[in-house]
């Protein structure tokens, strides 16, 4: 029997369309190594002037633009990097800022909205005069939308603030971009005027945009240049990469105008969840694409038993601990999905709390 999948574990699970598919067998290409890669020329090109930064490179994943971003900024031994200490760059990206970087991370947390307080950044700034204890602040990275806040965005003004802050200090000012269209839209706000304060941008193709693979990292056309030799060395220099690349113009063309409604689909999902006994989700903070769905204490309900009750209705999630689930929508989730995971959750939620009466 083929059972209906709903895969809402992440934006990052979603299949080529058709029309990728298409464009990836037709794709121009050439070696993007010895010279370039005209249908990755495409691309590059069509990031930098979305974002308005003066150049743009294809990368494999958003660890790699990340760390490439970070090392090119932080390109002296003994340099640290101001970021949260719920970031992605710092939890989900095996420390590779530190294990093949050699940069020292300096986390402040990361506020509830996904921000860092501006005192406190400017406190972790170390004085340059105390450099021969002292690890040397070159750089701060942001996260724009806030993935572990459960995708909060920031504003413009919030990352003008702290761009104004780096500036003051001389440093260099990073945005992990991964999911930077979502709160494009969210805020009706363009990316590059979300991103103006940045020194450079990672911005991923693989997520809410739905193309199978990449990122692109955008910034001056020196910085560019510089990560392009990192790449390289990182083992990031790619052939006729244009058949990736084909994929991720098809998705900038379908799936952005798309991101709108994955926020309708979520805040659907988001307020039916709410209405559960015993489930608890704060319908104003998601804000994009992701829902923290918590079980209540007291509730009888724990994430891996609503866990393993959807998986066996076909709906993949992924608990963020005992007492919470994650749940993204992406563009190949439909509204009548939502439906359906609000009729079964709500079935597994009476089933648990109240076993004698079924
Ligand atoms: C906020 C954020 N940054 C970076 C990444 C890394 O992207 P990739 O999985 O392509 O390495 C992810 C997740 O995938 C993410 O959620
Ligand atoms: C887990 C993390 O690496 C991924 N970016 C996600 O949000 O699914």
């Amino acid at each position: 029997m083929v059972m209906r999948i709903v895969d809402l574990r992440s934006d990052t699970v979603t299949r080529p369309t058709d029309a990728m598919r298409e464009a990836m067998a037709s794709a121009e290409v050439d070696d993007d190594v010895l010279g370039y890669d005209p249908t990755a020329r495409r691309l590059e090109e069509e990031m930098a002037k979305m974002m308005g930064k003066e150049a743009a490179l294809f990368v494999p994943s958003g660890t790699m633009g990340n760390l490439i971003c970070v090392m090119v900024h932080c390109d002296v031994r003994g340099s640290e990097v101001i970021l949260g200490d719920t970031c992605h760059i710092h939890v989900y990206e095996n420390g590779g800022i530190s294990t093949i970087g050699g940069v020292h991370p300096k986390t402040i947390r990361n506020e509830e909205d996904g921000t860092m307080d501006l005192v406190a950044i400017e406190a972790a700034i170390r004085d340059p005069k105390g450099s021969t204890f002292y690890p040397s602040t070159r750089l701060i990275c942001l996260e724009n939308t806030h993935a572990n806040s459960g995708g909060r965005c920031l504003s413009a003004e919030y990352t003008d603030r702290v761009g104004e802050i780096a500036k003051r200090h001389g440093l260099k000012l990073h945005v992990d971009g991964a999911r930077i269209f979502n709160a494009s839209i969210a805020l009706d706000v363009p990316v590059h005027r979300l991103v103006k304060a940045a020194d450079s941008v990672s911005v991923c193709l693989s997520k809410g945009l739905g193309a199978p693979i990449g990122s692109v990292i955008v910034g001056s056309q020196s910085f560019i240049e510089k990560a392009k030799t990192l790449r390289k060395t990182l083992g990031g220099g790619m052939r006729q990469i244009g058949v990736l690349c084909a994929a991720a113009l098809v998705a900038l063309q379908e799936n952005l105008p798309k991101l709108q409604s994955d926020h309708k689909k979520t805040k659907l999902l988001a307020e039916g969840l709410n209405k559960m006994k015993g489930i608890r989700v704060n319908v104003a903070a998601m804000e994009t694409n992701m829902i923290f769905m918590d079980m209540e204490d007291g509730s009888r309900l724990t994430a891996e038993k609503l866990r393993k009750s959807l998986t066996e209705h076909g709906i993949l999630v992924i608990p963020e601990n005992s007492s919470r689930i994650r749940m993204v929508i992406h563009h190949q989730i439909t509204t009548s999905d939502v439906h359906y995971t609000l009729s079964c959750l709500q079935q597994a939620v009476q089933t648990i709390q109240e076993p004698c009466q079924n």
